[in-house]
């Protein structure tokens, strides 16, 4: 009893940085809707949540169609969805998957990063670094079921999570592939995928921008696991009920003590990634090839 209340304090003591100064911006969320069970619904027009409370679980589905790029609503919605699940003491564990056939996302929204002007482009990127810090620190267990393809900011959110599960479809890939539009993944990028997969590979990866099939992705330790398509999500629960068995304040802490620097890293640099992010997006050359590449996607269909 004393030593899980002292775990108690210590977590809270280790966690409380990160709470500061981190809380999602209000958003477009719907009303909570009450279950039955006294679980609450979370709904906003992107994001959906299945909550499985027997469990201590709940799916949630990135539904911001064509491709699930992360768009500043978008983005802000699905912090508010995480900070959510993180206040209801229901839940230890989320799934991050797509409701959006064959993408898991598209990365990054180009759209935000083109054609705008510098405080747009500020308040974007600290958006993203919010999604990242937030996830990637996350107290919950973050289960990604990756059931498309997942380039550059796609695999950015899924190299936050916990675990990864990636369909066996030839068609997905992931990666970050920054470099093939000419822009530079950022140093916490590049960190998050260090920390994942090694740094020669990753050194490798990031330069070439390579996007990996399934088999490569498993073999470079990409993802953890790769399965058949219909049944990524029933390996998420699974892998899920595995982690959720660790007493979760060990696990807690373990997860801080292994994310902590990193994380550290882009806190105390926080406003100079911000001026780094504008001052390279608002360069004329970068905003040429944003601007090409997103045309080039308009014109694939025509
Ligand atoms: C020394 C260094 C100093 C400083 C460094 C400082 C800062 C670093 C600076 C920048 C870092 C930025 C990091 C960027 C990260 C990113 O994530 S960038 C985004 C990367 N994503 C991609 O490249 C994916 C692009 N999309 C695709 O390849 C395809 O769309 C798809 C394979 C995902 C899906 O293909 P389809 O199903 O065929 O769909 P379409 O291609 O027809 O697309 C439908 C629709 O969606 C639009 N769209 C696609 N992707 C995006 C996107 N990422 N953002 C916005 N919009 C997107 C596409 O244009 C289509 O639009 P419409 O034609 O329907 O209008």
């Amino acid at each position: 009893m004393a030593l899980a209340v002292g775990m108690r304090v210590l977590t809270r003591a280790l966690l409380r940085p990160w709470a500061r100064g981190l809380r999602a911006a209000p958003g477009r969320t719907g009303p909570a809707a009450g279950g039955g069970d006294g679980v609450r619904c979370f709904r906003s027009p992107r994001v959906l949540v299945e909550p499985d409370p027997a469990a201590g679980v709940a799916v949630v589905k990135m539904r911001n169609p064509p491709v699930n790029s992360l768009s500043l609503e978008f983005l802000t919605e699905l912090l508010i969805s995480l900070e959510k699940l993180e206040n209801d003491k229901t839940f230890h564990g989320i799934i991050i998957t797509s409701d959006c056939p064959g993408i898991f996302s598209a990365g990054l929204d180009l759209t935000e990063m083109c054609g705008r002007d510098p405080e747009h482009y500020a308040e974007y990127w600290k958006a993203v670094q919010e999604m990242w810090l937030r996830f990637y620190l996350s107290n919950l267990v973050v289960i990604a079921a990756i059931n498309g393809i997942s380039p550059a900011g796609g695999c950015l959110l899924s190299l936050t999570c916990d675990y990864r599960v990636l369909a066996n479809n030839p068609k997905y890939a992931i990666g970050l592939n920054e470099t093939l539009l000419g822009i530079v993944a950022p140093f916490w990028f590049k960190d998050t995928l260090v920390n994942t997969i090694g740094h020669r590979s990753a050194e490798r990866a990031l330069q070439l921008g390579l996007l990996f099939p399934p088999a490569e992705a498993l073999r470079v330790g990409v993802v953890d696991q790769v399965v058949p398509e219909d049944q990524v999500q029933s390996t998420a629960r699974s892998v899920m009920a595995q982690w959720l068995d660790i007493p979760d304040h060990a696990r807690q802490l373990t997860k801080i003590l292994m994310r902590k620097p990193t994380a550290d890293r882009l806190l105390t640099e926080r406003d100079a990634d911000i001026e780094n992010f504008v001052r390279f997006i608002c360069k004329d050359s970068i905003q040429k090839s944003l601007h090409a590449y997103l045309e080039k996607l308009k014109q694939k269909k025509g």
